[in-house]
């Protein structure tokens, strides 16, 4: 295994003990997890700043707050304004969170701090398709995307909140910068709105800058310098009315609760996933004769995390015999059904080690409970938009200073822990880059400026942006917009524009939703869009090598069983009809190669799906269709949505898109379809792409399509 050192010296993981020897007694440490919360609460490092805090947010419209992961930012901020009066006169907090998992999370624990009433109650959280509130709810987590939502969709000045605290805002997604700059534009109209932005890792002063203009910003650092906050005491009745609403405020807090020991590799390692492993079980071995221990490891992506979960159930008895018996493995990634998620938050297993292997998910404002290690990989996923092929793609790419911050983090937050850097302590120090390039710079914008028009926003470069995009990107999101029928060629809102902006989907996935309707096929439709937001519904055959072609046939003849010639759209299709017709179990998808966790994780989007559709027609299901019925009709709404998406067969036996003519090869889960059941057809629609292991983009949700229908569905794009 590699070694590590960290700066007070150096220690290998194989060795057996890191800082104490096995003789040392242990000096008695106070245990805060079993604290009273009360007393929990006073002892981080935020609640020395609570009047800091409570005076600034009184006094100036914006508070920026920058302070160490775990110092008490997310869940103590609302709590603070809450009883300091900021929720009289029926007024609200709402917290916003760029992932539902940490609104739920944060949600749950500070419903226990307040200790009023179960979740839901006086806390409360709303991400998309769950609300937990109600009429008594004062504090709300919500994802940054439902409340841009109910600013368009329900009340444009947001005006039952007296405070909207952006969390994690170095996250710069699209929905926190579209959040942003609409909330100054708010604040023209509602000065009374405080802004409170909050992070470990942000550039405070040009959040600041944002917020308030250079002139204030003077004017509030020069005050900032001649104000003794040890003596400025806040109101007990908040005034919305303040006397500096046009200026800001940064406040830093410094400090942690717990420590976090930053372990470097000696040498960069070639295989992340298997040193990640490697280094988990090591910890686990090490662990084992005190209480066991908790690591969250950090990899890019689903696939890895599954990699990284098989690759560790088969190396732990050969590792150390018996060490299975005391090791829960769990993965945690988007697309894995919520019950799955929440498995993660429940720490019922004491005696054990938990190895939980996540992507980023994790990485910001959530306390996974008994962690002690993380383990960061140093890579993530994540989308980019590449204009010359016209595709959007997720890319491998080295994590950020700031992400790596935020891992290590994840440690350290009920007691001390450790973070294991599988990259040199030189690459992190000279190599990696401070921030991660904003959303707003890599990533297609469609749906940015279909999310912008719907909240009435009609010029895109007049609206107020932390970073602008370049003029090429917003002209390809208003190309694609226009071509899918959402705006008209003044680039207003149409009323499919309208309508498509009110699903919680990417515009051409909300397209194709919405042709479902007019074909008559949306509870098939529905699944397809489920089924779009996982990574395959089929298991890969694995086996010895003896057995690896039996293993194939195997394969081939349950995979036959739902395949249809067309290619992977009606082949989900009929998976979700047989799930639906006979409720398959576990073992029952074991048998026919379908991942029933994807499985279920599909019929959930499924159904939250079918909830919006209901609002725009009736839900039909195609159920008595003949085949070439059902599969035509399936494959016009798909092709509503992804006609930029579409490759013809070429005499070198060859896909090249219609557009742009590079070569693309189809990834082998879909062409075994094709394979199987069907020559290859002479064009096909995609929906997912990425870089593909034998070179050249791989394609995946690959159907064959009647070339006629590109000009009847899109007939400004096709002509
Ligand atoms: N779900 C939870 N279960 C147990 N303890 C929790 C939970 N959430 C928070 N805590 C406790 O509260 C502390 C502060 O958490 P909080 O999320 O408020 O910090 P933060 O400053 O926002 O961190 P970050 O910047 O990493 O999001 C944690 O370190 C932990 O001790």
């Amino acid at each position: 295994m590699a070694g590590y050192n960290n700066n007070d010296g150096f220690w290998k993981p194989s060795s057996t003990s890191s800082t104490a020897d096995e003789g040392d007694v242990a000096a008695p440490v106070f245990n805060f997890s079993t604290a009273p919360l009360a007393q929990q609460r006073m002892l981080l490092p935020i609640y020395k700043h609570k009047r800091q805090i409570l005076y600034s947010v009184e006094k100036f419209g914006v508070t920026v707050i920058v302070g160490e992961t775990a110092c008490g930012k997310s869940t103590q901020i609302p709590m603070f304004l809450y009883h300091n009066g900021w929720c009289n006169n029926g007024f609200q907090i709402v917290c916003t969170q760029p992932r539902r998992i940490a609104a739920q999370t944060l949600a749950a624990r500070v419903a226990k701090e307040v200790g009023r009433g179960p979740l839901g109650a006086e806390v409360g959280y709303v991400v998309r398709f769950a609300d937990r509130t109600s009429e008594l709810t004062k504090i709300i987590y919500a994802t940054d995307g439902i409340l841009l939502r109910e600013a368009t969709l329900a009340d444009p000045l947001l005006s039952r909140y007296s405070i909207v605290i952006v969390d994690e805002a170095h996250e710069r997604n699209l929905n926190t910068d579209a959040l942003c700059g609409l909330l100054k534009k708010i604040r023209r109209k509602r000065p009374d709105l405080r802004i409170v932005v909050c992070s470990a890792t942000i550039d405070a002063e040009a959040f600041l800058d944002f917020f308030i203009s250079k002139k204030d910003v003077e004017n509030t650092r020069k005050q900032k310098k001649r104000r003794r906050w040890d003596n400025a005491e806040p109101d007990t009745q908040p005034k919305l009315s303040g006397n500096n609403l046009n200026e800001g405020c940064i406040i830093s807090v410094d400090g942690r609760l717990h420590e976090v020991d930053v372990l470097y590799l000696e040498h960069p390692t070639s295989n992340y996933v298997r040193t990640s492993v490697e280094t988990a079980l090591q910890i686990c071995k090490t662990s084992r004769n005190n209480r066991g221990c908790g690591i969250l490891c950090f990899l890019p992506s689903a696939s890895e995390v599954d990699e990284a979960i098989r690759m560790t159930q088969d190396h732990l008895d050969e590792f150390e015999p018996g060490l299975a018996n005391h090791i829960i493995i769990l993965p945690l990634y988007a697309q894995l059904p919520f019950n799955m998620q929440a498995r993660v938050f429940r720490s019922d297993t004491p005696g054990s080690s938990r190895i939980i292997y996540s992507t980023n998910i994790s990485e910001t404002s959530v306390t996974v409970p008994g962690i002690t290690h993380v383990i960061d990989s140093g890579m993530v996923k994540l989308p980019f938009f590449d204009p010359k092929n016209d595709f959007d793609r997720l890319i491998v790419v080295p994590i950020s200073k700031a992400s790596a911050k935020q891992r290590s983090g994840r440690a350290g937050r009920l007691q001390a822990g450790q973070c294991y850097r599988l990259y040199t302590e030189e690459y992190f120090r000279k190599k990696m880059e401070e921030a991660t390039p904003p959303e707003i710079l890599r990533t297609n914008l469609s749906n940015f400026i279909l999310s912008l028009k719907a909240l009435g926003v009609n010029n895109i470069l007049g609206f107020d942006l932390l970073d602008l995009p370049s003029v090429d990107a917003l002209s390809h999101g208003l190309e694609s917009l226009f071509a899918l029928g959402a705006i008209d060629d003044a680039t207003a809102l149409t009323t499919i524009g309208q309508d498509m902006s009110s699903f919680p989907t990417e515009p051409r996935i909300s397209r194709m939703l919405l042709e479902s309707l007019r074909e008559e096929c949306s509870r098939e439709v529905a699944g397809v869009a489920g089924a779009l937001q996982v990574q395959s519904l089929f298991l890969t055959p694995r086996g010895s090598s003896g057995r690896r072609q039996q293993l194939q046939i195997d394969y081939e003849a349950a995979v036959g069983e739902f395949a249809d010639n067309s290619g992977d759209h009606v082949t989900y299709a009929n998976i979700l009809q047989a799930y639906d017709d006979t409720h398959m179990g576990r073992e029952e998808c074991k048998e026919k190669y379908v991942d029933y966790v994807a499985l279920q994780k599909v019929i959930e989007v499924r159904n939250q799906l079918l909830g919006f559709l209901r609002r725009f027609g009736r839900v039909r299901s195609l159920g008595m269709a003949t085949s070439k019925e059902r599969c035509d009709a399936i494959l016009r709404c798909v092709t509503a949505g992804f006609f930029f998406n579409v490759a013809k067969l070429h005499n070198d036996g060859r896909y090249y898109t219609i557009r742009g003519t590079n070569r693309i090869l189809v990834t082998p889960s879909s062409s075994s379809v094709f394979h199987t059941h069907g020559s290859h057809a002479d064009y096909i629609v995609f929906c997912n792409t990425h870089d593909g292991s034998r070179g050249g983009i791989e394609l995946t949700a690959v159907s064959a399509i009647n070339p006629r229908w590109l000009r009847e569905l899109a007939p400004h794009y096709w002509k």
